[in-house]
């Protein structure tokens, strides 16, 4: 299996930098020139194939309103800056078709949208006509004590309909850690539940992209309030989604997860 090119026979990691001030991991904001640009070369050293790149965060439990044309300046100022200086594609993580063709035209190759194609009604037409792979996380309304990993496959399906309705043939799917929350269960049983059956999101055939990294289920699980120290239990995430198939990783912390992931990869051979 390929995705934008890269082959994924062995899982790959996404390198995260945001553009965003008010993105919920600090350590993950670059808005000076020089250090995105070093960021980004070193992702790429440190082993990621892939860069994604934030202008507007979309943690549910933050402040994150933005005015779009300032989401659209900072993400057309990293996809410029950072193009010449690495060879990986590069996603944008956004929900707006406006900022999506934006950086399309800029130089950005991946569309990563956390509404799977459901937020802006023009994001599926903007993918189809610059043919640009897109990333669908799992996106609807969700009810209580609805089963997490059965509602994650009946959203993502939603996604493929409209991928497929609108001709975008390369799609990977994405259980969207963090951004599902009914009242019941709560949110860090429902991620956990939803890694431990990561391997049905295989059924599609499509590649499973996961993102863990520092969120806040962790910091619920270990009792970790600041990001800052949830790199532990952000490996050990990872490493479980690695064994129960995903085939990229999407992280703040591109060496590190790196290693968690070749070994559960690796010890996954052996698996029954
Ligand atoms: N496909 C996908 N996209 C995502 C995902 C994810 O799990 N999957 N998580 C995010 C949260 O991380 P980030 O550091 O970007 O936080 P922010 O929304 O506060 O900027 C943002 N974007
Ligand atoms: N965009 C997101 C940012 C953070 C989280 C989380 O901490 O769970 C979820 C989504």
């Amino acid at each position: 299996m390929k995705f934008a090119g890269i082959d994924l026979s062995e899982p790959k990691i996404m390198g995260v930098i945001n553009v965003s001030p008010e993105s919920f991991y600090k350590g993950s904001v670059r808005n000076d020139e020089d250090k995105l640009i070093e960021t980004a070369v070193k992702m790429v050293k440190h082993g990621a194939s892939f860069i994604d790149i934030g202008a507007k965060s979309t943690a549910p439990y933050l402040e994150t309103q933005i005015p779009l044309e300032e989401e659209v300046r900072r993400a057309v100022w990293a996809i410029k800056t950072i193009r010449e200086h690495v060879e990986v594609p590069i996603s944008i993580d956004t929900t707006s078709a406006r900022v999506a063709e934006e950086v399309l035209n800029a130089g950005a190759n991946i569309i990563n949208d956390v509404t799977g194609l459901k937020g802006d009604p023009e994001m599926a037409q903007i993918a189809s006509e610059y043919n640009a792979p897109v990333i669908v996380c799992a996106h609807g309304e969700v009810k209580n004590l609805s089963d997490p990993i059965h509602t994650v496959m009946d959203f993502l399906q939603e996604s493929l309909v409209i991928a497929e309705k609108h001709g975008i043939e390369e799609v990977a799917v994405d259980p969207a850690i963090g951004f599902l929350r009914p009242e019941w269960p709560p949110w860090y049983e429902w991620d956990s539940k939803v890694i431990a059956n990561l391997n049905m999101l295989k059924i599609f055939g499509k590649p499973i992209l996961v993102g863990v990294s520092r969120k806040s289920f962790i910091g619920a699980i270990t009792g970790r309030k600041d990001p800052n120290e949830r790199l532990p239990g952000s490996l050990s995430a990872t490493a479980i989604a690695g064994f129960n198939g995903a085939n990229i990783i999407r992280t703040h912390d591109v060496k590190e997860t790196l290693d968690a992931v070749r070994m559960a990869e690796f010890i996954r051979r052996f698996a029954p």
